[in-house]
Order: C-alpha cells, then structure tokens, then sequence
C-alpha cells in the first residue's frame, strides 16, 4: 500500500480564503442537510496536562470523501503549537487508506474560514471594527480570513499578557487593549480564540447587534462567554449535537440554540433580524 503523504507546505501552498471560505459555506450546507456523515468527534482526555486526543470521523458520497482528523489540543505546550493534527483519507470504495496530511494548517485556516461564513451571514457587507480576543495562532488566521471578507476601519486586540496583544497589534496594524471591555465595545464583529475555560466577554460590554465568533472552550465543561450573553444572544452552532454535548457556553447558560449555520444556508431558518448573534464553533 503507497500511502502519500501532503506537507503543511504543499497545503499553504494551495489554501486560500478566497478557495475555502466558499467550501466552508457548502460543506456547512451539507452537514445541515444530512447529506455528510459526521457523528461527534470522540476525546480522549489527557488529564495530566488538562489536553485531549479528538478523533474526528467523516463520509461524503457526494465528495467520494472518507477521512479522520486526529487532532491533539496540548494548552501547556510553549515551544510547539497547542494545536497538533494529522488527517488520513481513506478510499471510499476499497477502504484502503490513500492520503496522510498535515493537519495543522487545515485546523488553522478552515476554523477561520467557517467564522468568515457566520460573519458574512449576519453582518452585512460592511462592519467597522473588529475585536479580536486571544493572541495565539487562531487569532490570526481570524484576521486574515475576516479581513479577505471585510474592510475594518479599527482592528482591537486584547489578550491575557499585553505584551502579546502589543505583537499581533504591530502585525496587524491594530490596537492593543489592556482591557477585554475597552477592546470590544465598539466592535461590530467580536471573536473570542483563547484557551480560557473562564468566560472572558461580558453581555453589557457587547454593543447591541454586535456579532461573535466564540471559538475556543470546545469542552462541556469550559466557558468563554458570559452566561448572560449566551441567553440574551441568538445563538448559532456548526452542529447542534455536537453543541449539546461539548459547549459549555451552550450547556451550562442553558441557552437556546436557535440554528445550524447550515440551516441558515439552506433557507430553513431565517437570519435574525439588528439582534446580537452568536456563533458557537465547535470544530468540524
Ligand atoms: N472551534 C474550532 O473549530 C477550533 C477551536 N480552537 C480553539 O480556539 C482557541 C485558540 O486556539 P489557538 O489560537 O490555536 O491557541 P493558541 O495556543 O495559539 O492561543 C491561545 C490563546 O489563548 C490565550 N489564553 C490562554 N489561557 C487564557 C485565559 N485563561 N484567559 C484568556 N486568554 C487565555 C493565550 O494567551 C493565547 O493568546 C482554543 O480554545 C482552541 O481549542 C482551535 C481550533 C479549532
Ligand atoms: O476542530 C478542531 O480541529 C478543534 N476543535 C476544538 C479544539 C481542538 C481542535
């Protein structure tokens, strides 16, 4: 058996906003419309370093597609990504595996790209400021993905050590906040991407009509948002069972999910209309 193997290199090489953001919008389609096999992804936790190991299962007939993620989510790490991952590709008329890649520039860029498609859902064509809330990795694949969409007239960063919201604001031509609460009140569109499992956005601090992009806390038991957030928002998800199982933000607040992205797309569910929207990625 010839398995190839696909670099991180050879992805970026290929991968372009411009390519994946669309993919996104079909993909989340069909996930909504059952036409995708993708039960919740299995964790193994890795308790000594308060990690997992996901496994990540998928089947399209439509795409001829068969594959697993294997992803690893490491928060401690400090000298190598938090974030590691491999997908295998399997061919789905033998079974027989055909593809091993990289699957760190995926994870990076797809998350990106699927908050590009809520963003563009329910923020019209020109929001003006964008807050973005963590420094890490996916904080700016968030800003690359958003800005391929949009033409914010501000940029505001805020992270837990000013020092790194000071670096990704000079790389980005943002600002840097020292406090969460000044970075987002005047933001139209909010993304959260830390690796807190403590809420770090506020109801009152959110301007009315505001939209986010909840990123991390993708265990049942963490947090990133406000509970009072999560209620008074509409609240939109990747996949509904997948929400009900892992998002702490939607389990614990008890808020309801009112759609999947997919829904949306479909035209099975209509777009709220000047409310607060939120979308609560979980990972596909
Ligand atoms: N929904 C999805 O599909 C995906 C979600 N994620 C999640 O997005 C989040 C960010 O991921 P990456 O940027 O790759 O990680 P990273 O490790 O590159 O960055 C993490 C960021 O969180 C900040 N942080 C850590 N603890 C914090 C705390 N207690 N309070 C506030 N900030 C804190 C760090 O300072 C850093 O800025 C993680 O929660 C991750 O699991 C990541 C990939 C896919
Ligand atoms: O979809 C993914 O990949 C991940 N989602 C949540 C955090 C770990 C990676």
């Amino acid at each position: 058996m010839a398995l190839t193997w696909i670099s991180r290199e050879e992805i970026k090489n290929v991968l372009t906003y411009e390519r994946l953001i669309p993919e996104m919008e079909t993909a989340l389609a069909q996930f909504s419309n059952g036409s995708v096999v993708q039960p919740v992804r299995t964790i193994v936790p890795v308790s000594k370093v308060n990690g997992f190991l996901g496994v990540m299962p998928a089947y399209s007939q439509e795409q001829g597609a068969l594959a697993t993620k294997l992803v690893t989510f490491f928060p401690n790490n400090k000298d190598v990504p938090t974030h590691n991952a491999i997908i295998v590709m399997f061919n789905p008329d033998s079974g027989v595996p055909e593809l091993l890649m990289d699957g760190d520039v995926i994870t990076t860029m797809r998350t990106a790209a699927v908050s590009a498609v809520a963003t563009k859902l329910f923020c019209g064509d020109d929001p003006q400021v964008l807050a973005i809330l963590g420094s890490g990795v996916q904080a700016r694949s968030h800003f690359h993905a958003l800005t391929s969409l949009f033409s914010f007239k501000k940029i505001n960063v805020w992270s837990k050590t000013l020092s790194n919201a000071q670096k990704l604001a000079d790389e980005i031509n943002g600002t840097a906040y020292d406090s969460a609460e000044m970075a987002v009140r005047d933001a139209d569109v909010i993304v959260t991407v830390t690796s807190s499992s403590v809420p770090v956005l506020k109801k009152d601090w959110v301007k009315p009509g505001a939209h986010i992009n909840a990123v991390g806390a993708c265990r049942p038991d963490w947090q990133e948002i406000d509970p009072a957030l999560m209620t008074s928002a509409v609240v939109f998800v990747d996949s509904r069972t997948a929400a009900c199982q892992e998002s702490g933000d939607v389990i614990l607040s008890g808020a309801e999910v009112y759609a999947e992205l997919g829904e949306v797309i479909n035209n099975v569910k209509d777009k709220p209309k000047g409310e607060t929207t939120l979308f609560k990625s979980l990972g596909r």
